[in-house]
């Protein structure tokens, strides 16, 4: 006989809390006393003489009650933070499968990846959040899951979600092994004091060597290896370990219910009916629907229209209360009002900053313009609406004479570039044009006329177009990176190579073990932000890697490399290079420009100077249509006649010549 019991019932005889009437009904002492207190149960009695009590998982609705009064103590909040490809989100899904979050063998492939260009491109590019709920040891439990980016272009993500964190789960690729932005992430979380649970994923790859690989975490980051958990987030083995030792290795978040209302802003984004919308992590009291907050940055008040939980699909819940992660619509409308890394708390009360988060600075400027100015309005609409998802990119009003009213944006490299105007265009429909990206040189001027104008001596420059005659120009100063590379021994010389290529000195070698060894160089930034990475990637048949941090600026010899089409300089294409490598430049560019140019109706000749000084020029041959085409046999007179009138007809077209360059040319031009 199977009876199965009224949830508002047992609430009722539970003294209204679901939490202790769940308890209960896991208790199997007696049929009767199982039967009337048990909530979500349904009891198997009278066939056998031991009753047999069977547990059902709680509805999404009795969840979200759960949610709205579960106490501190039973929360974790965390990131899932690894070197690219090692498995972060392919393990996030198996942990939400595993809490019921998403159905089992739904056939959907990293979940939370869930932007056109993360599908397209198979990396994370964006930070995604996840509440789920997972019993354990008959308890239920809220934990707070973020799965991270792995590339160096989104590191700002990883370290927004940690702000929201109490521990991390470090996850390793037992195959590849730790590597640069392992390291790099693992240094993050400890700064922030943050608990790590270390994971080896990819156990069930043949070649895999996890006792190597533990060995090696033992060595970098001091970790026993007999708490490393070792998983295949691929096949789900050992998947629910690592929730065990979330909830018993993370410790809760230290906050305080009983206080005034405070939470962090640590995401946004656009959505078309009801504005900004803020992801906050609640540090004080409690919140509810209809209340009014204020931003601490900005001190405007606005009503909470709606709060719900991510899981990930948005559910909506009455109230957020201290140690919890939702989202809240309260008709913010732009980034200057929604600021990621910003406090709210309730209407005329005080409060002091919530949270250590500030933005990383962009590395990498480009000019971004709209192909026609009529669109000026709606690109703006559309850049506003991406760094409001994107709190990384800086945006200064910029112009060009050639190119009319525009930006200049700020990037963290330039894949960052890449993706970003990637979901202009397919999030917003816009197809700005893009300039060549470059980073800050600093100038120290000598001409005092230039110092007048600019108020002070030093000029800091990320626009070629803008670069000073030389004669103004007394000392030139360009960035520097202290990059980290990890790599197999066997691709060490031509690692070397590259790094010394690219001007690059060494710090430090230190042999991680037999077979792999970690390098310090202080290289200049311009030298690795455009395809460093790629090139590292390639020469190492994929297992090397890079990560890197600012090391100040360093005396350099700068000079602007200009771009001439048919005599015309093109101020998009205009870089500023180091003296040593301009000749080598200008010829891979006019070369590359020869490919990435398509032939037009008139020629094209394309030139890379330095002032009068042309260092290399190549000729795209114009369309010639075969005019004798129709000609059968006859005179050569008449056939020669209409050669001549073709090439009259050119020589007036090339003087209004008007050459079509193709937007990514000016992208793509860059790589090597
Ligand atoms: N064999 C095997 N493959 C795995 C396992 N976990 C992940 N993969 C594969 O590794 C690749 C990368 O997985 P992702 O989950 O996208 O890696 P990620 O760390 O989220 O990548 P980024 O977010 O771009 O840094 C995918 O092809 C996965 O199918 C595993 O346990 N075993």
């Amino acid at each position: 006989m199977i009876r199965t019991i009224s949830i508002r019932w047992l609430l009722q005889r539970a003294g209204g809390n679901p939490h202790s009437a769940w308890l209960v009904a896991r208790s199997r002492d007696s049929p009767a006393r199982s039967l009337s207190t048990t909530i979500g149960v349904k009891a198997e009695a009278a066939k056998t003489e031991e009753p047999v009590t069977k547990v059902v998982e709680p509805s999404q609705a009795e969840l979200l009650r759960e949610f709205s009064c579960m106490p501190v103590q039973r929360i974790r909040n965390f990131s899932i933070i690894a070197h690219v490809d090692h498995g972060k989100s392919t393990l996030a899904d198996r942990l939400l499968e595993l809490t019921g979050a998403i159905a089992r063998n739904a056939g959907q492939h990293q979940v939370l990846d869930s932007l056109q260009v993360e599908r397209e491109r198979g990396i994370t590019v964006k930070a995604q959040t996840a509440s789920i709920f997972h019993r354990h040891k008959g308890q239920l439990y809220l934990l707070n899951l973020i799965d991270t980016p792995g590339h160096v272009d989104f590191s700002n993500e990883v370290s927004r979600s940690l702000a929201a964190c109490d521990g991390v789960v470090l996850l390793v690729d037992a195959c590849h092994g730790v590597q640069a932005q392992t390291v790099a992430n693992y240094h993050l979380a400890k700064q922030r004091q943050l608990a790590v649970v270390p994971v080896l994923n990819k156990i069930d790859i043949k070649h895999a060597n996890p006792d190597q690989v533990c060995q090696d975490m033992k060595l970098l980051f001091g970790i026993d290896p007999n708490e490393v958990l070792r998983v295949s987030a691929k096949l789900g083995t050992g998947v629910s370990e690592v929730l065990e030792r979330v909830i018993e290795t993370i410790p809760p978040p230290q906050v305080q219910r009983e206080s005034d209302f405070r939470a962090l802003i640590f995401d946004s984004w656009f959505d078309k009916y009801r504005g900004a919308l803020n992801l906050i992590y609640v540090l004080n009291g409690k919140l509810e629907q209809n209340q009014d907050i204020q931003s601490l940055a900005t001190k405007k008040v606005y009503p909470v229209k709606s709060i719900s939980v991510l899981r990930p699909a948005e559910c909506p819940v009455p109230g957020l209360s201290a140690g919890q992660v939702g989202l809240i619509a309260c008709n913010m409308r732009n980034s200057k009002e929604s600021i990621v890394g910003d406090t709210i708390h309730l209407k005329n009360q005080a409060a002091s900053a919530a949270g250590s988060y500030s933005p990383q600075q962009p590395i990498v400027f480009a000019g971004v313009f709209p192909a026609d100015q009529s669109k000026h309005v709606a690109l703006r609409s559309a850049i506003d609406k991406m760094i409001l998802n994107d709190s990384a990119v800086t945006v200064k009003v910029d112009s060009s004479p050639a190119l009319g009213q525009g930006w200049r944006l700020g990037f963290l490299g330039l894949l960052h570039m890449e993706v970003f105007c990637q979901r202009l265009e397919q999030e917003h429909g816009a197809e700005p044009i893009i300039t060549a990206p470059s980073v800050t040189y600093r100038l120290v001027l000598s001409n005092p006329k230039m110092i007048r104008q600019q108020g002070r001596d030093t000029m800091d420059i990320s626009n070629a177009a803008l670069f000073p005659e030389p004669h103004c120009i007394k000392e030139y100063y360009e960035p520097l990176v202290l990059g980290t590379i990890i790599t197999p021994t066997d691709y060490v010389g031509q690692v070397i190579g590259l790094c010394v290529e690219r001007r690059g000195l060494q710090q430090s070698s230190v042999n991680i073990d037999e077979t792999r060894i970690l390098m310090k160089y202080v290289l200049p930034l311009s030298e690795i932000i455009l395809d460093f990475h790629d090139r590292l990637k390639s020469m190492s048949s994929g297992y090397a890697s890079f990560s890197y941090e600012d090391h100040g600026y360093h005396l350099s010899h700068l000079v602007r490399l200009d771009i001439h089409l048919n005599g015309k300089p093109v101020e998009e294409l205009c870089r500023i290079v180091h003296v040593s490598k301009a000749t080598s430049v200008a010829r891979q560019m006019v070369l590359k420009l020869r490919e990435l140019i398509p032939k037009q109706m008139v020629q094209i000749a394309i030139q890379a100077c330095i002032g009068s000084k042309v260092l290399a020029r190549e000729t795209i041959k114009a369309y010639r249509k075969d005019v004798t085409a129709k000609l059968y046999g006859g005179d050569v007179t008449r056939r020669m006649k209409l050669l001549k009138q073709q090439a009259e007809g050119k020589k007036k077209m090339r003087m209004f010549a008007n050459i079509r360059v193709p937007h990514e040319t000016f992208i793509n031009v860059l790589k090597r």
